[in-house]
């Protein structure tokens, strides 16, 4: 199988997160990717790629123009404002204030655009978010082209970026990004089954009205997971949508075969549905020993999700979302990706 990776993916070196109150190393960090990387070479999956640029077009077609704007801009509008750490908002436009007007301070702007206030923008953040969306366009176009399946070794992740917010880790919506390439390339209808820990908010924002993207995850309950306010199972779509958005919440400690059963109406929808393209978004922090997640995948488990994949007998795109033990996301993902060859 076929990667794409970006060593500008580096570029992203955030210094803090904020995580139970305390400003910690972040755990979506640079050595996850070297981690993959190493066990993907090891274990002989196949050539790894370097992307082409595609530059913004891409990214406007999911994201809202002055959010981007934002987003190139806020690390040196930060600076400008004599702020001394990383770019954390600490306001939002909460209840009963104006949440249609954004401020001029980019401590306000950040608080418009930001999701969540563990996600810190610093140097090198919109470059590295550049370069993931790259990495995963280099792969759906790879697969659009040649019906063969690949990885897109994408840092940041995306599935938490709306069409105007980021957080969780997310920047740009690589998988949407990547969803609405493989429209303007002629799909009529792609699936993106998110497998990762935590509800793909901004992915199911994305697409949440239309009928040409079925957006499907399996995630810790958002009662008692992040993002909280997102990803329950009433959310079924609205308007031409309706039905082309399926959530699976399941409880923390879900076991695997029960898991491995929601998977299967899953599957069962993306058939029914006619699509004609799958792409993954991988994230591997279903992992039992996963420090942020909750869930009881072990090693194993991944290459027998792979497989089962395979079975759906589509085209497949994977893109890296989450996974934080950072000692076992490269067997982790590795495992994935040779049990989905194995299955094909
Ligand atoms: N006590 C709850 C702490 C939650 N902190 C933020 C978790 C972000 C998860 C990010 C991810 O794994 O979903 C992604 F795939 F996007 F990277
Ligand atoms: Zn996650």
């Amino acid at each position: 199988m076929l990667t794409f990776y970006s060593a500008d993916s580096r570029l992203r070196q955030a210094r803090t997160e904020l995580h139970d109150g305390t400003l910690v190393a972040p755990f979506e960090c640079p050595e996850r990717v070297d981690l993959v990387l190493k066990q993907l070479r090891l274990s002989g999956l196949g050539e790894i790629r370097a992307p082409s640029a595609y530059g913004l077009a891409p990214v406007l077609a999911v994201h809202d123009k002055d959010y981007v704007t934002f987003l190139a801009n806020c690390w040196e509008a930060w600076l400008a404002a004599g702020h001394e750490g990383e770019a954390i908002p600490n306001i939002w436009p909460a209840r009963r204030m104006r949440g249609d007007h954004i401020p001029h301070a980019i401590s306000g702007q950040l608080g418009y655009y930001a999701l969540a206030a563990e996600t810190s923008i610093s140097a090198g953040t919109f470059e590295a978010a550049m370069a993931s969306k790259d990495v995963a366009l280099g792969a759906v176009e790879y697969t659009l082209q040649t019906g063969e399946p690949s990885f897109g070794l994408c840092r940041p992740p995306g599935h938490h970026a709306a069409y105007d917010q980021f957080g969780g880790y997310c920047f740009f919506n690589n998988a949407a990004i990547a969803a609405q390439r493989a429209l303007e390339s002629g799909k009529r209808r792609v699936a993106i089954l998110d497998v990762d820990f935590h509800h793909g908010n901004g992915t199911q924002q994305i697409f949440y009205r239309r009928d040409d993207v079925l957006f499907i995850s399996l995630h810790g309950d958002p009662e008692v997971t992040f993002p909280y306010y997102l990803g329950y199972a009433d959310e079924g779509g609205e308007g031409k949508g309706e039905g082309f958005n399926i959530n699976y919440p399941l409880p923390h400690g879900t076991s695997v075969a029960t898991w491995m059963a929601t998977l299967e109406q899953a599957l069962a929808k993306i058939q029914a549905a006619g699509c004609e393209l799958l792409i993954v978004s991988l994230g591997v922090d279903i992992f039992e020993n996963d420090p942020i997640s909750a869930f009881t995948f072990t090693s194993e488990d991944f290459t027998n999700l792979g497989q089962r994949l395979a079975q759906a007998g589509l085209p497949s795109v994977f893109l890296m979302e989450g996974g934080y033990a950072v000692d076992e996301i490269g067997v982790n993902v590795s495992n994935v990706l040779h049990g989905f060859e194995q299955g094909v």
